[in-house]
């Protein structure tokens, strides 16, 4: 269909989002009353609707009525506008012409909705080959004429009011398929999306419950412009004989007639052409007008990280590299396990005791650890390219994490943390798959398992704290919404008595009045209580393992501490493991009982926290230990690690670190370094590597 449409989708994208929160409708309200234009276009819509309601008493005669006596009158004290070829009133016919042009828009643009936003929703959700072939449908749909489209459903069903809608409606339905596949394109990359995912929401749920509600902005901004589009086409279609018969009064068909009768009274095309115009110019000024009144909102961007808390053995500022690095951002792969992992289907059999990693070391599989909530044992993750070529992202990682115990995955930005932790998730983004290993989780092999499998276990035992909580709560809900959905969903609780433990469990994360909270939508929190709140969130399941995956990154150095403390008093009281991913030295010193140092894709030293500290075994560690600026060495410059974590592809043959480390020989370029006893060096029994930071 050849009418395109287009809105502002990179500007909309943030700000709808606001849509419902009291606050975003004032601002675009205030924002709307500052628009001279869009307020006059409001009016005349809200004039025309009265119009249309009131038909019957405002118009002054029958549309059909005929006064043969007064045949193509111009207007005159009885017929205000004239009368037609068969003496009909035209004021009284524009006036029930109102009526039918609001009602087959309205009519129209809900068909258009109730088709093409499901299926936008579903492509954009979907992703992968869905979007692609279904995409490629919806431009082909969109490409045929929509007004030959549209005679073709006439000329079959025939001509009736709600052929018409349908007609027209057809013609939109692949518009707004369009713009909420590619706004549900964006939309499914944001953390509350993923929060929802990891705490085991269906598909359905979460595409219905989570992503279309922050989808309205858009879809009703589209909406206003299609409508006054659907006038134009209705008024083409009835001005071209196709649309209602001749007894309906409709625009379309007024100036049709009047058009025949030009040359004996030229007046009567001025009424339903000027109305015509008005209206799809009302719509239009608008459409336009909501557009910019929302898009001129910006979202809350996270805090800015400040400086750590006073931590032991340090003083308080925070790690170099902490300070430097980026937020992190996170996209959720469609993927199941099932076409996520064509080349290795399944985890290690018991009886393999050394795999060769995807860098080519031979190393030795560690034993399965009884009673650990978490035991990763070589997993791997690759990235497909584009150009074909496969490159390893993670590579033979095993990290193990007891009951109640807190173990810290720490190393510079691009080091893997994030794959590894969205590998045992189950999330990782399009084009990443496992590649190998297993993940028992509390006993259960989470490795190759299909999505299904994966989102049943997660929610009833994982949770997941994200850095901005702000994004990892839906925006659209209340708290309360978002605690109560998984409490009913898992714990198969009644609305009530989730309600119950909703408040409970702000309560007990430090949410100061609970019971009212559970009514406030997320930006109603400040940085700490929203991130107390996704705590609450992720603690709804009463999970056995907690991914607190830079948690507190962005928050002050108080609330960070206040935060810190929570996790412990819950791991306590919960009992749960707990994976803190960081950057943060200071964070591994204050809450971790073990850590494990990452480092280009590959876990190079793991250990307990004292060790670590106070004998780190790695160059690596030690000279992170040595870069971090809360260190109490006294030097007169800080020293800092030369070069950059190289990146995926770029891995070297030999040690990952070995371009930066100051022991390197060739011993550590000329093979695959295999992790030993915990550690990924070569040189590990020679170097006496000091502690830095105590
Ligand atoms: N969505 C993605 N698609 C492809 N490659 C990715 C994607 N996300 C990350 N990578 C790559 O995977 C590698 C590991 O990234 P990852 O995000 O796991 O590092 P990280 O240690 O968590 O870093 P940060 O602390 O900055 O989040 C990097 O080389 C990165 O470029």
């Amino acid at each position: 269909m050849t009418d395109t449409y287009t809105i502002n989708l990179t500007r909309v994208g943030k700000p709808q989002k606001g849509q419902k929160s009291p606050s975003s409708a004032r601002r675009i309200f205030d924002r709307v009353r500052r628009q001279p234009l869009t307020v006059a276009a409001f009016w005349t819509i809200v004039f025309l609707a009265v119009v249309a309601i009131f038909a019957p008493v405002l118009a002054p005669y029958d549309p059909n009525q005929s006064d043969y006596a007064d045949l193509l009158s111009g207007p005159t004290a009885a017929h205000w506008l004239g009368t037609n070829d068969l003496g009909q009133d035209e004021l009284s016919r524009l006036i029930f012409g109102t009526r039918v042009a609001l009602v087959v828009a309205l009519g129209s643009v809900v068909i258009a909705a109730l088709l093409g936003v499901p299926l936008g929703l579903l492509l954009g959700y979907r992703g992968g080959w869905t979007d692609r072939l279904g995409s490629r449908l919806v431009d082909v749909a969109q490409a045929l004429p929509g007004i030959l489209v549209a005679l073709a459903v006439i000329a079959i069903l025939g001509r009736s009011l709600w052929t018409l809608m349908l007609a027209i409606g057809l013609i939109f339905t692949m518009g707004f398929a369009r713009l909420t596949r590619a706004v549900t394109l964006s939309e499914r990359h944001k953390l509350y999306v993923e929060s929802a995912y990891v705490a085991g929401m269906k598909e359905r749920v979460i595409i219905f419950r989570q992503v279309l509600p922050n989808l309205i902005g858009p879809i009703i901004i589209q909406a206003a412009v299609f409508f006054g589009s659907a006038i134009m086409i209705e008024s083409g279609l009835s001005f071209l004989g196709v649309g209602l018969d001749r007894d309906t009064p409709t625009w379309g068909g007024m100036l049709s007639g009047a058009v025949e009768h030009q040359a004996q009274q030229p007046f009567l095309v001025f009424p339903p052409g000027i109305a015509i115009v008005i209206t799809v110019l009302a719509f239009n000024f608008f459409g336009d007008g909501l557009n910019d009144a929302i898009t001129g909102g910006v979202r809350k961007s996270p805090r800015k990280r400040l400086t750590t808390a006073e931590l032991p053995g340090m003083s308080n500022a925070p790690t170099a590299a902490s300070a430097t690095l980026p937020g992190q951002t996170y996209s959720m792969g469609a993927q199941s396990a099932d076409d996520a992992a064509p080349d290795a289907a399944s985890p290690f059999p018991q009886k393999v005791k050394e795999i060769e990693t995807p860098t080519g070391a031979t190393e030795v599989l560690p034993e399965p650890v009884p009673g650990a909530v978490l035991d990763v044992r070589g997993l791997s993750v690759a990235l497909e390219r584009p150009e074909g070529d496969v490159v390893p992202l993670v590579s033979g990682a095993h990290l193990a994490i007891g009951q109640g115990e807190i173990v810290g995955l720490l190393g510079e930005s691009g080091s893997g943390k994030s794959m590894f932790a969205k590998a045992v998730m189950g999330l990782l983004p399009p084009r990443t798959r496992l590649s190998a290993g297993s993940i028992l989780f509390d006993g259960t092999q989470l490795a190759f398992q299909s999505q299904t499998m994966l989102r049943t276990v997660r929610g009833a035992g994982i949770g997941v704290v994200f850095q901005d909580p702000l994004s990892a709560l839906s925006p659209v809900h209340t708290v309360g919404k978002q605690l109560i959905e998984p409490l009913r969903e898992h714990k198969g609780m009644s609305k009530p008595e989730a309600r119950e433990r909703a408040v409970e469990l702000l309560d007990r994360v430090g949410v100061t009045n609970p019971r009212e909270r559970l009514d406030h939508y997320p930006h109603q929190f400040s940085g700490g209580m929203a991130q107390r709140v996704a705590i609450a969130m992720a603690l709804a399941a009463d999970p056995k393992l907690l991914i607190a995956d830079e948690a507190t990154s962005a928050l002050d150095v108080t609330t960070q501490a206040q935060v810190l403390d929570l996790i412990m008093d819950l791991r306590d009281e919960y009992g749960m493991g707990v994976l803190m991913i960081t950057h943060d030295l200071g964070v591994v010193a204050e809450t971790c009982d073990r850590a494990a140092i990452m480092y280009a894709g590959e876990i190079v030293e793991v250990g307990t926290t004292t060790d670590l500290f106070h004998n780190p075994r790695h160059p690596y560690t030690s000279a992170l230990l040595a870069a971090n600026p809360a260190s109490e060495a006294q030097v007169d410059r800080l020293p800092t690690i030369s070069g950059r974590v190289p990146l995926a592809g770029e891995w070297p043959k030999g040690c990952h670190f070995a371009n930066r480390c100051a022991f390197a020989t060739d011993a550590c370029t000329s093979s695959p370094v295999p992790l030993v006893d915990s550690v990924r060096c070569v040189r590990v029994d020679e170097l006496t590597l000091e502690a830095v930071a105590r």
